[in-house]
């Protein structure tokens, strides 16, 4: 799948950084001096945030291609997401740029938050493949993103985006501003009416919201929420006694104060007063911190956005690496994340273990005990573990997991891995024991056939490679005591 991105700003970063960490590579345009620096800065807070996210290992990012026109980005890409500055002149001038160079099979996303799909199109070549993909801040962590436009190529790039983690919601019906920044912007207005009417401050206004219903949204909606406000009569009963207050003064509806100086200087004052201590690179990473912390929540259910997180987590967990030749087997890599490392700034204890889980993971997909042969209610269970820690790993570093099989019967497996640095020095040795089981009824029973001869044909390849020094080391005792216990 070839992807650009045209615009690399707050939301195009974000889009490159979700297409990259998913392990695309992106063609990028952004005529901006300073383009580079910034989807680096977005890059690295999303890089950031997706190592906290996931538990599951994170496929080997893309690479940003810088191109130096338009032409060049989108030249024989599948699918173009445009985010250029929300105005209609330009989105047309990029459009029509986009148009003369891609493949007139290409899908173009519009990032645009307001026009309508109907608009973007005028004086289009090929208007079909035209779409709103319209996504929230920040599009590295959010999942919904509004595709209007309908067709094959919302179904296209309904398909894409949903590999790349997202919750496509198509919107049959364009509507100016589609659905997502209908609702935010009334609520928007009513927030600068407050603040211009002296009632309430940004961070009084803010409070209201993160430390109320702004909890609940995130986890129900409005609907959901308010069903439940109805108590045991549920929605009826709420629309009974609130719906009439929608026709009393209570808010301003369409009426939208005027953002004069005085208003924008008022609002800045307060924003500064609130936040102002904090750099926006450091509110972002405050921001998703706080929303992988309710990513993993919902995750915890299997609730909304949580579910989102599962499904792409279950997508890495499955992924067949395809194993370059040779043995011992090398189907795992990981990067350290900043993220792993302790007080001594170094790779710590327990991500050894999750980078030797993951390498028997992927071998367990690799000989195909997979997900369809758990879903057939079979599995394998760790029972034993060694580690041997040999040097120390930093932030950044590459590593490869080197695999073995070193025994083997019908019920259980022995791995022995090794985490090489990428100059080849041993990081850490891990050897495992691994028993096949009915996960049904929780106990040992033989594996298939199939199973069993693709271990004795890896047995075969191991047989000829002298057993690992390390094999079955214990820790040494120390002391008198514990030799002669
Ligand atoms: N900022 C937000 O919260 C959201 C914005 N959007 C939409 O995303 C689009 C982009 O908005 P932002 O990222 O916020 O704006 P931005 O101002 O942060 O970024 C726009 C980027 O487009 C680049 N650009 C300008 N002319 C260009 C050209 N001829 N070719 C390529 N790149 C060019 C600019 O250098 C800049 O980096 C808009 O349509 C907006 O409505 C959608 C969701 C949320
Ligand atoms: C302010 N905005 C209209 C550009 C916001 C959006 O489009 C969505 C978001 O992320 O809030």
């Amino acid at each position: 799948m070839k992807i650009a991105a045209i615009g690399g700003g707050v939301i195009g970063g974000g889009w490159i950084a979700r297409f990259i960490l998913a392990g695309h590579d992106v063609r990028v345009f952004d005529p901006h001096p300073e383009a580079q620096r910034i989807v680096g800065e977005v890059m690295a807070n999303a890089s950031r945030a997706w190592a906290k996210m996931f538990l599951a290992p994170l496929p080997e990012p893309g690479q940003i291609i810088w191109t130096k026109s338009i032409a060049e980005a989108v030249e024989g890409a599948d699918y173009i997401q445009e985010s250029v500055p929300e105005r209609l002149d330009l989105k047309h001038k990029i459009l029509a740029e986009i148009e003369a160079a891609a493949p007139a099979t290409a899908i173009i996303g519009s990032s645009t938050s307001g026009f309508k799909p109907s608009e973007l199109r005028e004086g289009a070549k090929h208007p079909a493949r035209i779409l709103v993909a319209h996504p929230f801040n920040p599009v590295y962590l959010l999942p919904v993103v509004e595709i209007v436009g309908g067709g094959e190529a919302a179904a296209r790039a309904t398909a894409l985006l949903t590999e790349v983690g997202m919750k496509p919601v198509s919107i049959a019906q364009e509507i100016d501003a589609h659905i997502g920044d209908r609702l935010l912007e009334a609520v928007w207005r009513e927030a600068l009416w407050l603040v211009n009417d002296g009632i309430a401050t940004t961070e009084e206004i803010d409070d209201i919201i993160r430390y109320g219903f702004g909890l609940r949204w995130a986890q129900m909606g409005l609907f959901e929420t308010y069903r439940i406000a109805g108590g045991e009569a549920g929605m009826k009963h709420f629309l009974a006694q609130f719906g009439p207050a929608l026709k009393w003064p209570w808010t301003k509806l369409m009426d939208v104060p005027d953002l004069d100086d005085r208003l924008v200087g008022m609002i800045a004052d307060q924003s500064d007063a609130q936040s102002g201590k904090h750099s926006i690179r450091e509110l972002e990473r405050i921001r998703d911190d706080n929303l992988v912390g309710i990513f993993q929540a919902l995750k915890a259910n299997d609730w909304g956005a949580g579910q989102s997180l599962r499904e792409m987590e279950n997508r890495f967990y499955a992924r067949k690496v395809e194993a370059p030749s040779g043995y011992p087997l090398r189907l795992h890599t990981a990067r350290v994340s900043g993220d792993w490392l302790d007080y001594n700034g170094h790779m710590t204890e327990f991500r050894y273990l999750q980078v030797l889980g993951d390498a028997t993971d992927a071998f367990m997909i690799h000989v195909g005990l997979d997900e369809a042969y758990r879903a057939g209610g079979f599995s394998a269970y760790t029972v034993e573990t060694h580690i041997r820690h040999l040097a120390e790993s930093s932030g950044g570093e590459k590593l490869t997991v080197e695999t073995r099989l070193i025994g083997h019967d019908a019920k259980k497996f022995r791995l022995f891995h090794r985490i090489l640095k990428e100059d080849g020095t041993e990081a850490a040795t891990g050897e495992h024991m691994l028993l096949h089981v009915d996960t049904k009824a929780g106990r040992t029973v033989p594996m298939n056939d199939a199973l069993k001869a693709r271990l004795d044909q890896i047995a075969t390849e191991d047989a000829a490679l002298p057993a690992p020094e390390a094999a079955g080391a214990a820790i040494r005792a120390i002391g008198q005591r514990e030799a002669v216990a």
